[in-house]
């Protein structure tokens, strides 16, 4: 369970300001962020990261992302919209990556990379993967561990409708086990699929519940 807290926000690009805030909280569940391009959506999931610098104050479970990075990020999976990794590694290179880091067992990923139809590529270089491949693999890594906070910019992209019911079943079965989601979307999600606790939009800077 979480409590996710920024307070004092600031961030710009050169002069461009992107945030300025003082407050947005959340507790556990599954949230929506939506949004036309450019608003700030890839922007915040990558400060909640903690990969990229911003002023103010970010807050998961009592731990300080400015004053314990490690223990920080530690408890937060971020999978990113358009995944790069080097041409010459293979997905299984990746994975065990992730899975050393994390200290989580092969196992543990077998069925998601079943279940996204996966297994006979994984031992492919990714300079050879589709962009659905890609994110595929994206995010098998992301559901590695035993993590508190996923945070996923766009997952539906590129990948087909099968896919996208693997992993709304993913993100519904780490819910109920405790993990809290946020999710961004150009599309409309389906809701029906997801229980989804709260939707919200980038206005003038702010984050605003929709
Ligand atoms: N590294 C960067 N340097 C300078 N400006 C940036 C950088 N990253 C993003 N921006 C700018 O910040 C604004 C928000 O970009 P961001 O990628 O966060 O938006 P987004 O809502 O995720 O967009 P999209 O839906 O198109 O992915 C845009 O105006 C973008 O040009």
């Amino acid at each position: 369970m979480i409590r996710l807290a920024l307070h004092q926000i600031d961030k710009k690009y050169g002069n461009h300001a992107i945030f300025s805030f003082e407050n947005w909280q959340l507790d556990h569940g599954i949230y929506w962020l939506k949004g036309g391009n450019g608003t700030g959506k890839t922007t915040l999931f990558k400060m909640i990261a903690g990969q990229t610098p911003f002023e103010g104050s970010l807050i998961l479970n009592d731990i300080s992302l400015k004053n314990q990075p490690v223990n920080y990020r530690s408890m937060i999976s971020y999978a990113e919209a358009e995944p790069q990794y080097p041409a010459f590694i293979t997905g299984n290179e990746l994975l065990k990556y992730y899975l050393d880091v994390r200290q989580a067992k092969s196992e543990d990923s077998r069925s998601l990379v079943e279940a996204l139809g996966m297994a006979n590529f994984m031992d492919q270089k990714v300079g050879s993967y589709s962009s659905g491949m890609l994110k595929k693999l994206s995010l098998i890594c992301a559901f590695v561990g035993d993590v508190q906070l996923f945070v996923l910019d766009e997952p539906l992209i590129t990948i087909d409708t099968a896919a996208a019911q693997v992993l709304y079943q993913v993100i519904n079965a780490r819910h109920a086990q405790g993990s809290s989601f946020l999710l961004s979307s150009h599309q409309e999600l389906e809701m029906n699929h997801l229980p989804i606790k709260q939707v919200f939009q980038i206005v003038e800077r702010q984050i605003q519940p929709c």
